[in-house]
């Protein structure tokens, strides 16, 4: 906040625009009227306070009528030597829940503390200063570590003894919540192996409106819902090996181009019914912390961004943790501060010169620019997610180079297996024992200048496993498609003829004799530091890397039983290459880390029947999802529509839909049953961790039995769509609210339960500020896919 503003303030009586007055305008950004005691009048003085000076104005009952909020949402605070401090539940939290004991402890041992000790809590040491990308300074008094913050979202980044798991997007791709929760437990427990307490991840920032969004990979794809539960079985998993996972990028963060620049509009709506989402289910889960993000959120930077910080996340969410900069997003040492950013990272710009905390904000806690309550707030909650975490006893010293593998490869394995969608198969899979194979592209085989050649891995050379950027991990080892064939193909005595380029000239002599020609292509993006091939983050279009379409095109002429194999951080246009009438199958492999080709084979042969399905939709052409990278600010004027919401709403037809895969075995669904108690309105519980209370209570019930009716064993995942009734605001036609995967042996039924929280009938009402359930026929929709609907029902509220 500015001086003169602080000192106006310091005259005045300050008055919160609170829920309410965020009502009477719409939302985010409101620089509108609120309502002062006789006397006085409003003037705005930043998106979240208003000043009463003195002047004429009636005085209103408006709050009354608003949603409850904790007492100390409506109390008035300003503190000594003339301080404004945020005046919001979540800027001084009761705690509760599974962060009351935290709270008990971290409030102990600030008690101990000086002022300097708290500033070191909240500081990173500077840039490349410690042993890992994030460091603050040690509090011996209290037995405060030297806090290690390491990247990140699938393991332990520079880590040479950890695992390399799967991409988010892959594991998005199984729809499996046990291997998602396993694979966060998994890469919690190697994080603790190295003594790193802060893992960086999981990531629901991107959520993915942008198909070529650079970064989309890392995290779970553009549904809310299924990166929602995704986000929270991840945290789950990753918090109960004791450490502590962040949520990151909060928030509007959905492309690499100008990210550092540029200023994401997103609606009330909007925001919370797709972009906030998922971080309210981490919230919901405890995240220990979350990750302010590069770009300006309405025209405010994220990380000084007093009404996402305070007020979305830690008042609405009720988030008891702590907020984190991005490594250089802090702007200001004030703003930052009373926005409610409570950890600065990494301590200093990557030139080391520029220090925005530290000294800076010791100087402006004495000084009254910050309030002593604020510095007291952000280390407590630093302090409480340390000891929720239990890493106040018994945690390892910092070994990023410690040997932590165990056996999680085997997750790996499986993720990467669970997540393969098979897109299109004439019958050729599995394979029938082939008694020759054609194995063809320079993405068949590892990189030849090393699996861990390209800082960051910032190359598409070779085999890809995963994207580019600071969301990567080493690979302890890679096991390459073609080396896996080969090693398969053996055990039936199929020779394996291997051309490891992608030039078009010499397949066929490959390729043609062979009974089956498998053909890998790819696309890569990642995080725009680093340039691959032209491409600077976000991906230049969706077409398939190093000519993949003429690739396919050559193979295709040689072969009449080409199988393509795709590696990819997204959707590409496979158009041209499902035109070829010799491609007989289109296996979408995603980005599957270091069991790259074991997880292939297992699909392939045969041994596991393909089970995953589309995290996203693949398009006919890029145009039809219907947004683009912004060269300037993004206005978000798709609002809800995005990925299957748009094609639904605009009525076009995808190629491969959202939650879409292909399966060796073929299930039935029936006896679809209903239960509902839900009741229209608006939510009314108090705020704990997530949101408020009864938004997390399950309202109602859809059942439907899966049977395996084909002649071997497999997994489907059964999705279910609501449609919201007419009384409701216009919304997508179908919404993805629950899915459960179910494995079967040949013949056999399950029951596929979904519960339906009250939130997932809920739409955010921007008058009302709140969630609310609509009365009339909600449309229940249970299928095999977006499109493919098997089941239909009504839920009926009144
Ligand atoms: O790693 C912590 C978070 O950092 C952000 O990414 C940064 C990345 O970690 C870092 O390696 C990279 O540094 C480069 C820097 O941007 C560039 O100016 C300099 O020349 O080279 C550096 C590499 O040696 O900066 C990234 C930010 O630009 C991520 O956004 C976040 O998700 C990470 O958790």
């Amino acid at each position: 906040m500015h001086s003169h503003l602080v000192a106006l303030l310091a005259a005045a009586t300050l008055v919160r625009c609170d829920q309410g007055a965020w009502a009477q305008c719409g939302g985010i950004g409101w620089t509108g009227d609120t309502k002062c005691v006789s006397g006085y009048s409003c003037t705005y003085s930043n998106d979240y306070y208003s000043q009463c000076l003195p002047g004429s104005q009636a005085p209103t009952s408006a709050a009354a009528s608003q949603p409850a909020q904790s007492s100390s949402a409506s109390q008035p605070q300003s503190s000594g030597g003339g301080a404004v401090e945020p005046d919001t539940p979540g800027a001084n939290p009761t705690a509760t829940g599974a962060w009351a004991a935290a709270y008990s402890q971290a409030n102990a041992a600030l008690a101990k503390i000086s002022q300097q000790d708290k500033i070191n809590i909240v500081t990173g040491v500077g840039w490349n200063k410690g042993p890992c990308v994030g460091n603050t300074s040690p509090v011996g008094s209290i037995g405060y570590p030297q806090l290690c913050l390491q990247d990140g979202p699938l393991g332990v980044r520079y880590g040479t003894g950890a695992t390399a798991f799967t991409p988010g997007i892959m594991a998005a791709a199984t729809w499996d919540v046990d291997l998602m929760r396993q694979r966060g437990q998994y890469m919690g427990a190697e994080a603790k192996g190295c003594g790193v307490h802060v893992l960086l991840g999981p990531v629901g920032g991107p959520l993915g409106k942008l198909a070529p969004g650079g970064r989309n990979w890392e995290g779970f794809g553009p549904d809310p819902y299924l990166t929602g539960v995704s986000m929270a079985v991840t945290t789950e998993g990753m918090q109960s090996a004791g450490i502590q996972a962040t949520a990151k990028h909060f928030i509007g963060n959905e492309q690499e181009l100008n990210r550092e620049k540029m200023s994401s509009n997103i609606d009330d709506r909007t925001m919370h019914e797709l972009y906030l989402w998922p971080f309210a289910d981490a919230v919901h889960s405890n995240v220990a912390s979350v990750m302010c993000s590069y770009n300006k959120l309405n025209s405010t930077w994220a990380c000084e961004n007093d009404k996402i910080m305070n007020g979305l996340l830690k008042q609405e969410l009720g988030f008891q943790g702590y907020v984190m900069s991005d490594w250089n997003a802090q702007h200001t040492t004030n703003g930052a501060a009373n926005g409610g950013m409570d950890m600065t990272m990494p301590g200093s710009d990557y030139d080391g010169k520029t220090i925005l905390w530290g000294p800076q904000l010791n100087s402006a806690v004495s000084g009254g620019q910050v309030s002593k309550t604020r510095l007291d707030d952000m280390a407590r909650r630093i302090l409480a997610a340390w000891y929720l975490t239990g890493q106040n006893s018994g945690f390892p010293s910092i070994n990023i180079k410690a040997n932590v593998q165990g056996s999680h490869k085997d997750n790996v394995r499986a993720v990467a297996r669970d997540g393969i969608v098979l897109l299109r198969n004439s019958g050729i899979l599995p394979l029938k024992k082939p008694s020759k194979l054609a194995v063809i592209g320079s993405a068949a085989v590892t990189n030849p200048k090393g699996i861990n050649s390209c800082t960051d891995h910032g190359c598409n050379t070779g085999a890809l496993g995963m994207g580019w950027g600071s969301g990567t991990a080493q690979y302890p080892y890679f096991v390459a498609p073609y080396d896996a064939i080969k090693a398969r193909a053996q055990t039936d005595g199929t020779t394996v003829s291997l051309q490891d380029n992608d030039n078009t000239g010499s397949v066929s002599s490959t390729a043609s004799g062979a009974d089956a020609a498998l053909v890998f292509i790819t696309s890569d993006s990642g995080e725009g530091y680093i340039t691959v091939e032209g491409v600077a983050g976000d991906r230049n279009n969706l077409d398939p890397w190093h000519s993949g379409n003429q690739l396919v095109q050559a193979v295709s002429n040689a072969n009449k039983n080409v199988i393509v194999v795709v590696h990819s951080v997204g959707p590409i246009i496979l158009e041209t290459i499902l035109a070829l009438p010799n491609v007989q199958a289109v296996v979408w492999a995603g980005l599957p880390s270091s069991e790259s080709g074991n997880a292939l084979v297992d699909i392939l042969y045969g041994s596991t029947t393909p089970s995953g399905k589309l995290p996203y939709t693949i398009a006919k052409s890029a145009n039809d999802y219907g947004t683009s990278v912004s060269r300037g600010d993004d206005s978000f004027s798709e609002g809800l529509y995005i990925d299957y919401r748009h094609f639904d709403k605009a009525n076009i037809a995808p190629r491969y839909e959202f939650g879409f895969g292909l399966s060796y075995t073929n299930f039935t669904y029936s006896d679809i049953t209903v239960t509902s108690t839900a009741q229209s309105g608006a939510a009314t519980g108090t705020v704990i961790s997530g949101g408020r209370a009864d938004l997390f209570d399950t309202v109602a019930t859809v059942t439907a039995k899966i049977t395996n009716a084909g002649g071997v064993a497999g997994a489907e995942v059964a999705q279910l769509y609501i449609g919201l009734p007419s009384s409701a605001p216009a919304a997508p036609p179908k919404q993805l609210r629950g899915f459960a995967k179910l494995s079967l042996a040949p013949g056999a039924s399950d029951t596929a339960t979904f519960n339906l929280r009250r939130k997932d009938l809920s739409y955010w009402d921007v008058a009302r500020q709140n969630w609310v359930v609509p009365s009339g026929s909600f449309a229940v929709s249970v299928g095999a896919s977006s499109r493919d609907i098997r089941l239909t029902g009504t839920i009926a509220v009144s």
